[in-house]
């Protein structure tokens, strides 16, 4: 490749998204973006503006056709998913369509430029722990049963599967199965944030409590640069694959909870904490704890943060946020 690569990051204005743009921009790589027409990403602070952003509903095929006959990329990230696994079960076409078919209308035209002998497109798919939600093994490799139980777990599983049937067909096509990954760029509508924003409320005096549901709920949590690192380093690797990207260490919601009060010096968190069970989901997954040895010894990747580094970075930039009167108290 003589000039620089052209990179097609699909949901560029999510949390990873905004991550990887940073990163890729720094290699001096040219970015393409695609937004939800109607979207707030446009004025997303943490999007860097030298993104060149194309508005495009990825839920239809043509539409995610054409952004690759368009931008003829050489590299696309596809990242572009109703994130929220409690969400998904009250929007589960919506899901479907974004989270499994969208992989395969974006596939289907890189595989075609592939095979005009063009450029070889490389394609990164986001794939989800929760494809191993009901697998009933712990911890999670990338030889595990996949047995989702969520609407969005299911929508993952097609387009992971879907990744492996390009491969064989010559596409240049690898999963990244992600595991939890957060910072301060999650929404509160996850349940880490909505935590380190709560607590920040709290020791502020601005609410009493939060209100949470299955805190017996494991998780195998980092830190979401981190997780764009392999992303890239995956992007990058002489063979398309498949690899579990997490820490290896899974916890309750409940010790982030204790984490969480603890970084903020918050005494007793068992009398700020209220369970609500509008916030349980009709099923939730098994223990999620992923087994990353292969992307230790082919990608060269490594978490850099502890759970305890993560939940204290982000209590710190929400007490922070809070301090400096950036934030409200509107917490789900
Ligand atoms: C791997 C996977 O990781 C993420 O999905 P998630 O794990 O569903 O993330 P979450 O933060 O919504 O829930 C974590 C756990 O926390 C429990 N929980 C308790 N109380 C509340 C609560 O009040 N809110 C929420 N949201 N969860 C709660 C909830 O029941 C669940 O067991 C996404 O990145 C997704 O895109 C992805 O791929």
């Amino acid at each position: 490749m003589t000039s620089t690569p052209t990179v097609l990051i699909t949901g560029v204005g999510g949390q990873d998204g905004t991550y990887l743009a940073e990163k890729l921009l720094e290699r001096d790589w040219t970015v393409w973006g695609t937004r939800q027409p109607g979207s707030h990403a446009k004025h997303n602070p943490d999007l860097p503006s030298t993104v060149k952003i194309i508005e495009a509903d990825l839920s239809e095929s043509k539409t995610a056709q054409d952004v690759i006959t368009e931008i003829r990329p050489h590299y696309v990230m596809h990242l572009a998913a109703l994130s929220s696994v409690g969400q998904s079960w009250e929007r589960p076409l919506e899901t479907a369509q974004v989270n499994g078919l969208a992989a395969i209308a974006l596939m289907e035209e890189c595989l075609a430029l592939t095979k005009s002998g063009e450029r070889k497109v490389r394609f990164v798919n986001a794939s989800s722990a929760e494809i191993f939600a009901g697998a009933g093994e712990v911890p999670q490799t990338e030889q595990s049963p996949i047995v989702p139980i969520s609407p969005y777990g299911s929508a993952k599983a097609f387009s992971h599967n879907m990744v492996g049937s390009y491969r064989s067909r010559g596409l240049s096509a690898s999963n990244a199965i992600l595991y939890n990954h957060d910072s301060p760029r999650r929404p509160t509508s996850f349940v880490t944030r909505k935590i380190t924003a709560g607590v920040a409320q709290i020791a502020a005096g601005n609410i009493d409590t939060i209100s949470l549901g299955n805190l017996d709920s494991m998780r195998d949590w980092g830190w979401a640069p981190d997780y764009v690192d392999a992303m890239t380093r995956i992007a990058l690797a002489d063979e398309p694959d498949d690899f579990v990207i997490a820490t290896g260490e899974a916890h309750t919601v409940r010790a982030f909870v204790i984490a969480a009060f603890a970084a903020a010096g918050i005494p007793c968190w068992s009398d700020h904490v209220v369970i609500d069970p509008r916030f349980n989901r009709p099923a939730d997954s098994g223990v999620l704890l992923g087994n990353a040895r292969k992307a230790h010894r082919v990608l060269g990747w490594k978490p850099t943060k502890t759970f305890k580094q993560v939940v204290t970075a982000m209590v710190e930039h929400d007490m922070d946020l809070v301090a400096r009167g950036l934030v409200g108290p509107q917490i789900p």
